[in-house]
């Protein structure tokens, strides 16, 4: 009998997507080194991937290179903008075979797996439009008889180095407007979930972008990756992922000064006053903590809930978790899929232990009942102080640590006390308290009565060790563009 992702693989429409190769100068290449992807609900082996080297980067970053300049010289906005949207709805119309690769290898539920397509193919939709909207501008000179203005290019090769958790987003997000601008893009995705990338590499050839500004490197050898950081003929390097590792790419960086963005770690308060809604902040915090079995950045990591409404919020948030069930991504009645490995159930799990043994009380879960997988149930804890880890260190996991607050100031000193700066949230029913709070929280981006905060049109990213940088929206573009000025002068020289 075939093993649940064979089940899966085998009803694959277009199975061609499914391939473990990577996309250099143009071809496809099976490397006959490779490493392993596991199927994290069943930790069987999902498949083997080319595992690339120093050389393979190296090769990759020069085709990039060439490609990207009869690339953005022969074509216009309008026309790359039409690449993207032929690209955005091949996207679409495989989003089922993408959805179901997608959680094979990162385990997320299959509607999550779609949403995150449909998100994903969202940030090359929007990038088509914004190719046609790069305008520079005309600046009055002080200058007698002088025309300044300002146009915009494309950096260059761009190297896109992304995390597991969101196996297509955190691609398309870097790819759509690096390729609306005119460069070209190597991309080292990461080794936990490399097929999803591939499988979009193989649609954006067949929408027609010229191979070689598409270059995939699947690797587990990070010295080899670092090369994106590194090489020269690299012009910016958009990295999301850890704090850690992203300040240690910056380190490398600087020896050529490339354009950066980094979309670091989180670390997100969610608040809840007393005259908030409930009901809405119980949903706000399913979405926002469970989304993604709590591995996404901007997760809701602590939540701080005012003395008058914390045994109504617990207890209502318990009965909601307790509706969660847990399984494979792809069972029709899983809401919670597994974490990705067994590093990320050990974390939750040390989070939970150090909170409980510092005084905290397990309302729901606690433990990894699952006997097979990298699962974790979905926990929810209470009497959380600040002394434990929880409250300094991002969980990246379906824990729920419930923190209590008397006042406005109280809260605001302990949510701003990290060094994490991604996102935030809080719920309350007073517009003073609003304006008032979404300006004291010290992060990018901030959530009122939502936890719902991503958007191809909202500017996303961070602030602190969270990084810097904008993705998606009206700002997203810039990031893989340089501003050239242009001085016409002594126009009266020559005149009749
Ligand atoms: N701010 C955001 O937009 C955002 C979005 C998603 C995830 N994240 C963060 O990502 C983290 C989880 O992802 P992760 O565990 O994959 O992070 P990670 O930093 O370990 O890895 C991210 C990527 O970098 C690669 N990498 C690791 N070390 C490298 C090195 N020395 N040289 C070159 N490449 C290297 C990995 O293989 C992966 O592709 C969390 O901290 C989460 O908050 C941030
Ligand atoms: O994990 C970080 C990205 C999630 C998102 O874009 O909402």
């Amino acid at each position: 009998m075939s093993s649940y992702h064979e089940q899966h693989l085998q009803s694959l429409r277009n199975k061609s997507l499914f391939s473990g190769d990577a996309f250099i100068d143009g071809q496809w290449i099976s490397k006959e080194k490779q490493f392993v992807v596991y199927e994290p609900s069943s930790t069987s082996i999902l498949g083997k991937v080319s595992d690339c080297d120093l050389e393979d980067f190296q090769t990759a970053i020069k085709s990039a290179d060439q490609a990207q300049h009869s690339y953005y010289e022969n074509t216009t906005g309008t026309q790359r903008g039409a690449l993207l949207r032929r690209w955005n709805d091949l996207i679409l119309e495989n989003i089922d075979d993408i959805a179901t690769i997608l959680s094979l290898e990162n385990g997320k539920t299959l509607g999550e797996a779609k949403g995150e397509v449909a998100y994903a193919a969202s940030f090359i939709a929007w990038f088509a439009e914004e190719a046609t909207r790069s305008y520079g501008v005309t600046i009055p000179s002080s200058t007698p008889h002088t025309t300044l203005m300002t146009v915009r290019e494309p950096v260059g090769v761009c190297g896109i180095i992304t995390p597991w958790n969101f196996p297509a987003a955190m691609i398309t997000r870097k790819v759509g407007p690096a390729l609306a601008a005119g460069c070209s893009v190597v991309i080292k995705p990461p080794s936990e979930t490399p097929y999803t990338c591939i499988a979009l590499a193989k649609l954006a050839v067949k929408a027609g972008l010229p191979p070689a500004t598409i270059q995939v490197c699947p690797t587990k050898d990070r010295q080899a990756a670092a090369e994106l950081a590194k090489n020269p003929l690299v012009k910016k390097l958009s990295f999301t992922g850890s704090t850690g590792v992203g300040k240690k790419l910056a380190e490398l960086a600087v020896g050529t000064l490339k354009k950066l963005s980094l979309e670091l770690g989180g670390n997100a308060p969610f608040i809840v006053f007393d005259d908030a809604n409930l009901d809405l902040a119980v949903e706000g915090a399913m979405f926002c903590k469970f989304r993604c079995s709590g591995q996404t950045c901007v997760c809701a990591n602590r939540l701080y809930v005012q003395k008058g409404a914390a045994k109504a919020f617990v207890e209502k948030l318990v009965k909601a978790v307790q509706s969660l069930k847990m399984g494979p991504g792809l069972d029709q009645s899983t809401t919670q899929g597994p974490l990705v490995n067994k590093a990320a159930v050990q974390k939750v799990k040390e989070h939970v232990d150090d909170a409980v043994s510092k005084g905290a009380k397990v309302e729901v879960g606690g433990k990894a009942s699952m006997t097979s997988g990298f699962f974790f149930d979905p926990t929810v804890l209470s009497g959380v102080t600040p002394g434990m880890a929880v409250s300094k260190e991002e969980t990246f996991g379906p824990l729920a640590p419930v923190f209590e607050f008397e006042t406005e100031d109280e809260v605001l000193r302990l949510a701003n006390d990290t060094e994490f700066g991604l996102a935030g949230y809080f719920f309350s029913q007073d517009i003073a308290r609003a304006m008032r709070v979404a300006h004291k929280l010290q992060v990018g981006m901030v959530g009122v009565n939502t936890g719902k905060i991503s958007a191809a049109e909202a500017p996303f990213g961070g602030v602190k060790e969270s990084g810097y940088g904008k993705e998606g929206s009206l700002y997203g573009l810039e990031e893989y563009q340089n501003i050239k000025s242009i001085t016409i002068g002594n126009q009266n020289v020559g005149a009749e």
